[in-house]
């Protein structure tokens, strides 16, 4: 199944009214693919993001994924329920900002867990040992476990986020800028630590980040957006080494500079 894409997508399209989000995105993703949606603010890099991942409804188009047993489904076409069980299971969505995404009042060992007791697992024991194990993976210390997120700093709740995600063995994960709003060193821990497990994982993953050196470090390819429209695409060292877009060369000669 390597040979097959995972998530196909066809002319995608997202208004708010008469206002472009994103429009006409089409582009197959491949198991262990990372892709880079880039772009300046409001060229549609979230909407598109979100539209994926089916937390906004997509004006047209079509997004197929590859089930677990090799059956390529229409999203839209899925129950609610079978939608929800994708999103706590073989999807995992990670949010700059990392409360979003944790519950800030419960442990970060509950936080992880309960992504695993969503999906039915019921065994405390094998459930405390699965997050203890996830803390380790993301370098958070074990004698923290019973501590909520609001005690920890920044990066370690990006961390948590992050293993609440993979606690449950995703096979696609959207995330949104997870290094924006960190210090740089931070940052470059983070994304080390990122790239380590979605290669150890074999993790398809969709990232947007305005950071092209984020997209240099972590992507296969890249997307580059533009008032809403895919302006180019293609992998990430042709398109950062020669861009072919007079706005990528521009977006790529001003990061130079910077
Ligand atoms: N809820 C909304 N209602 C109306 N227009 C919106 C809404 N969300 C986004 N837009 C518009 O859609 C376009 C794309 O916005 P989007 O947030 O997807 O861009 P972005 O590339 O993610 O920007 P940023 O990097 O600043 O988050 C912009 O013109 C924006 O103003």
């Amino acid at each position: 199944m390597e040979n097959l894409p995972l998530l196909k997508v066809q002319g995608l399209s997202k208004f708010y009214g008469g206002r472009i989000g994103c429009t006409n995105v089409s582009f197959d993703l491949w198991p262990g693919e990372v892709l880079a949606i880039v772009g300046e603010s409001g060229s549609g890099k979230t909407t598109l993001l979100n539209s994926l991942s089916t937390r906004l409804t997509a004006d047209a188009g079509m997004i197929q994924y590859r089930m677990r047993d090799g059956a390529m489904r229409d999203i839209a076409r899925m129950s609610e329920a079978e939608r929800r069980l994708l999103m706590r299971t073989d999807w995992g969505f990670v949010h700059q900002n990392p409360a979003d995404g944790l519950r800030m009042s419960v442990s970060a060992g509950a936080n992880v867990g309960e992504r695993l007791m969503a999906v039915g697992d019921r065994h405390y024991g094998s459930i405390r040992a699965a997050a203890t194990d996830w803390l380790s993976r993301v370098e958070i210390a074990q004698d923290r476990i019973d501590d909520q997120p609001r005690a920890f700093s920044g990066g370690m709740r990006q961390r948590l986020q992050i293993a609440r995600n993979l606690v449950t063995s995703p096979r696609l994960v959207f995330m949104d800028e997870p290094t924006g709003g960190l210090d740089v060193s931070v940052q470059a821990r983070l994304l080390d630590l990122l790239r380590g497990l979605v290669q150890d994982l074999g993790l398809s993953v969709i990232i947007v980040t305005h950071d092209l050196a984020v997209a240099r470090l972590i992507s296969h390819r890249m997307m580059v957006m533009k008032d809403g429209h895919v302006i180019e695409q293609g992998l990430t060292d042709r398109v950062l080494d020669d861009p072919r877009e007079p706005y990528t060369q521009l977006l790529v000669s001003s990061i130079l500079q910077a």
